[in-house]
């Protein structure tokens, strides 16, 4: 059977910015799959080139058998979108949501369906109230309801936990895995968020600047990019060469890191060595996703590009 998503060679520019580089993928079905990036990495402009929000400068995509370019509305009666900014509407209650969802996407035999999915996610007695009224966790439960309605293959979620509180996000991880499991559901996910790749995704493209950088399960990633990274905040001055046969080190901005696969074994050998430095902090950092990005960039996602100015507007977007 034909993948859920199949990506090639999508290049998209916006006037002079080259917002997406080539690049290749393919979501299976029943796959939750994850493009891990950081800001401006150019996961928006996926997203929105698949739901058929904009047309790519050159390249291909076929969502759920249908080229999203020639046949955009057999893409759409596939797909179900949930974007990082909340969509719900608060003056309304969840079932007049859900029924402006079904007017929007044509639907005329909605009502069961819809009443199926409030219960499935135990909100259907609160399917009179106000929407305003809702917590975060229940008004994540209606947009995937409204994303669900019309029984899609593929759900594109845009930052689905961007701004939400530890244990929101774990819960919402969890509705996730459920629908993609119960409804059989494919899902492409953003995020920048190396946790929620790791525990959610079983496969991810970690995408930086436009291209793709890496492709595999969390684990492949972890075995062949990963390495343990030992990371020293120090005041004074060093000499980067007397740490190199310690593994490959990075000395900036006061800190310095070695990437080696034995952190705790070296590290009493690699302090003696720094002796005339005070140092602040000393951490070791095993192998994960974040020390696979670090590994293919140089960069860790955090120091990456995270832009907080745009991190509050969403969230102040999605308060509102
Ligand atoms: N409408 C636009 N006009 C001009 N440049 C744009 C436009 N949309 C995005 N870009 C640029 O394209 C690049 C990729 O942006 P994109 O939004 O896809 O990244 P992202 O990984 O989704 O990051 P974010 O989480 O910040 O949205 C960035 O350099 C961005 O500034």
């Amino acid at each position: 059977m034909e993948s859920a998503v199949i990506v090639e060679n999508l290049t998209k520019n916006y006037g002079d910015v080259l917002a997406l580089d080539h690049i290749s993928f393919e979501v299976k079905h029943g796959e939750i799959f994850g493009l891990l990036g950081p800001n401006g990495a150019g996961k928006t402009t996926t997203i929105k080139i698949l739901t058929g929000l904009t047309k790519p400068t050159s390249g291909r995509a076929i969502v759920a058998g249908f080229d999203v370019i020639k046949q955009p509305n057999e893409v759409k009666k596939r797909i179900g979108w949930i974007a990082a900014e909340v969509i719900v509407d608060d003056d309304l209650t969840a079932w007049e949501n859900l029924e402006l969802q079904a007017k929007l996407e044509g639907l005329n035999d909605w009502k069961d369906r819809a009443s199926e999915l409030l219960k499935y996610f135990g909100i259907y007695e609160f399917k009179d109230k106000q929407v305003g009224k809702f917590s975060t966790g229940m008004r994540k439960k209606l947009e995937i309801s409204m994303a669900l309605l019309h029984s899609p293959e593929v759900i594109f979620m845009d930052e689905p936990t961007i701004g939400l509180d530890v244990s929101t996000r774990k819960a919402l991880w969890d509705i996730i895995r459920q629908i993609n499991k119960d409804f059989g559901v494919s899902v492409l996910l953003t995020t920048h968020y190396m946790e929620e790749a790791d525990m959610l995704c079983e496969r991810i493209a970690i995408i930086n600047k436009g291209k793709i950088i890496a492709l595999g399960s969390p684990a492949e990633l972890k075995e062949k990019y990963g390495t343990d990274v030992i990371e020293i905040d120090y005041e004074g001055k060093t000499d980067q060469k007397k740490l190199e046969k310690f593994g490959e080190v990075i000395v900036y901005n006061g800190k310095i890191r070695i990437k080696t696969n034995n952190a705790e074994n070296i590290i009493a050998d690699v302090l003696k060595q720094l002796s005339d430095l005070k140092i602040k902090a000393v951490r070791i950092n095993k192998t994960s996703l974040d020390t696979v990005f670090l590994t293919l960039t140089g960069t860790t996602l955090e120091e990456g590009e995270f832009d907080a100015r745009r991190f509050y507007m969403t969230i102040r977007r999605a308060r509102r």
